[in-house]
């Protein structure tokens, strides 16, 4: 997004004071996550069971487990791929490669867990040390982010993302200042953005229902489709991973404590936050419950996989046949704007996808806890916010083409309600 010269972008995320009140919030909300799943009560507004101390947080040896995850992850990164992307143009009129090979990374990753699995690995140790792993990635997200924080002091103007240069310091550690920092090829918010997270989640959540199996003789049929929903929609993202070189997040932010605590952290350790939930306090699920909790995954996945091919299709080429036949608007900027197919239904089809999936992830946790659903009420609050940050860069971008959008197509996520 271009900014007058001169002109700062609007701060965002309350400034300052929200940027500090995040960094300790996101942390800390994480940590209540991890300890009320194995509670008793299980309760998502209630007091935590108990505050962990130094000795609960705090482990060498689950410190270097975590490191060794990170530098496997870099490794598989490293591999030869099977396809180099081009991203978008950079402010310098340069593009920027990346690897595609996140797929080949969670396939390998799977033999390397099953090699170790059948040589004697305990896998089902590993939700035993959920605390202390979500403190070393904690950790290692701030060192790092401050890390590219100094890093970012050393570049060009033009390699700094818009929103990371308010000159606040706090602000900026949090959103990030260098746009898309690297070292030699390694690009370090990419790598972050889809691997170890992603693919730790995955493996955390089988670690759970291998957990399950021990504890209780086979995994139940609701940690089943959780691992299942949660494995697909990783598998998804991964499989098509060049998509992800047009998101907001890789474009326009900044790589801070926002992302780096996002993608280490927040996402391996609160989204599979179900599975921790079904491992403490197992949910009976009959077989047509659970056909019908597959039938609104499948739903979703349908409308949030379709809609993104068919974005990502028609910004590609498109003359494609499977687009050139939809309504366009075009642009001052020579890009046209789907106004047809699922681009017409709703601003952010992929978005009601996605929320659908959500809900189905917490459906198998049954009605009696508020817990399961944190997911699903956190989800609805960032895409309700991403979609007002990407409404006000498209504006920025496409101006009175893209009033003219919302004009004919007035309903953002939800059709006729919102
Ligand atoms: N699980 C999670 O935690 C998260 C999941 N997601 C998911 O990731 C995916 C990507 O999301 P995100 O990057 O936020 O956003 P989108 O994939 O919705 O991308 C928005 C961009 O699409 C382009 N666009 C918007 N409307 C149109 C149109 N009518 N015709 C053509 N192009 C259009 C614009 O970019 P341009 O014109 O420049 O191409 C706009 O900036 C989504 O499926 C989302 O649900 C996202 C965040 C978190
Ligand atoms: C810590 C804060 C609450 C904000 C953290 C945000 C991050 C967790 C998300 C920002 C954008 C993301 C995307 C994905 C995962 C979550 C984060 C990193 C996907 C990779 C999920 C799978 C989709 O198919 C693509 C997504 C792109 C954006």
């Amino acid at each position: 997004m271009a900014y007058p010269r001169g002109s700062r972008a609007p701060l965002e995320f309350g400034g300052p004071l929200g940027a500090a009140a995040l960094m300790v919030l996101l942390p800390a909300t994480m940590f209540h996550l991890l300890l009320v799943a194995r509670s008793g009560p299980a309760r998502l507004l209630g007091p935590p069971p108990y505050l962990p101390g130094p000795d609960v947080l705090w482990s060498p040896r689950v410190l270097l487990l975590w490191l060794a995850w990170l530098g496997l992850q870099a490794a598989l990164y490293l591999l030869p791929a099977r396809k180099v992307a081009e991203g978008l143009e950079l402010k310098d009129k340069s593009r920027l490669r990346y690897p595609i090979n996140g797929f080949q990374a969670l396939v390998l990753t799977a033999l390397l867990v099953g090699l170790a699995v059948s040589a004697g690995l305990p896998l089902g140790a590993l939700p035993e040390m959920l605390v202390p792993l979500a403190f070393a990635a904690t950790l290692t997200a701030f060192i790092f982010s401050f890390l590219l924080y100094l890093k970012a002091l050393g570049v060009p103007p033009s390699a700094l993302a818009p929103g990371g240069t308010s000159g606040n310091p706090i602000y900026d550690f949090f959103l990030g200042r260098e746009l898309n920092p690297r070292i030699c090829s390694f690009d370090f918010k990419y790598f972050c953005e889809l691997r170890p997270g992603l693919i730790g989640w995955v493996l955390i959540n089988l670690a759970l229902l291998m957990q399950e199996a021990e504890l209780r003789g086979s995994p139940s049929l609701a940690m089943w489709l959780v691992n299942g929903f949660q494995l697909l929609y990783v598998g998804d993202a991964l499989w098509h991973e060049e998509a992800v070189l047009t998101t907001m997040d890789i474009t326009h932010d900044g790589f801070g404590f926002m992302l780096a605590f996002g993608d280490l952290a927040w996402v391996p350790f609160t989204y599979s936050l179900q599975a921790q939930f079904l491992l403490h306090h197992p949910q009976p699920l009959g077989l047509p419950m659970a056909s019908a909790i597959c039938l609104i995954n499948a739903l979703g996945y349908y409308i949030f996989r379709r809609a993104n091919s068919q974005k990502n299709t028609f910004r590609k080429n498109p003359s494609d046949p499977r687009v050139a036949g939809l309504e366009t608007i075009p642009t001052a900027t020579g890009r046209q704007l789907l106004v047809s197919g699922w681009w017409g239904m709703v601003r952010h089809p992929n978005y009601l996808g996605d929320l659908i999936m959500a809900l189905a992830w917490s459906l198998p946790c049954g009605v009696s806890h508020l817990l399961p659903y944190f997911y699903f009420l956190y989800f609805t609050a960032l895409l309700v916010h991403r979609e007002a940050r990407d409404e006000q860069q498209c504006l920025q971008k496409y101006g009175l083409a893209w009033q003219e959008y919302c004009r004919r197509v007035p309903y953002r996520i939800l059709p006729y309600v919102y």
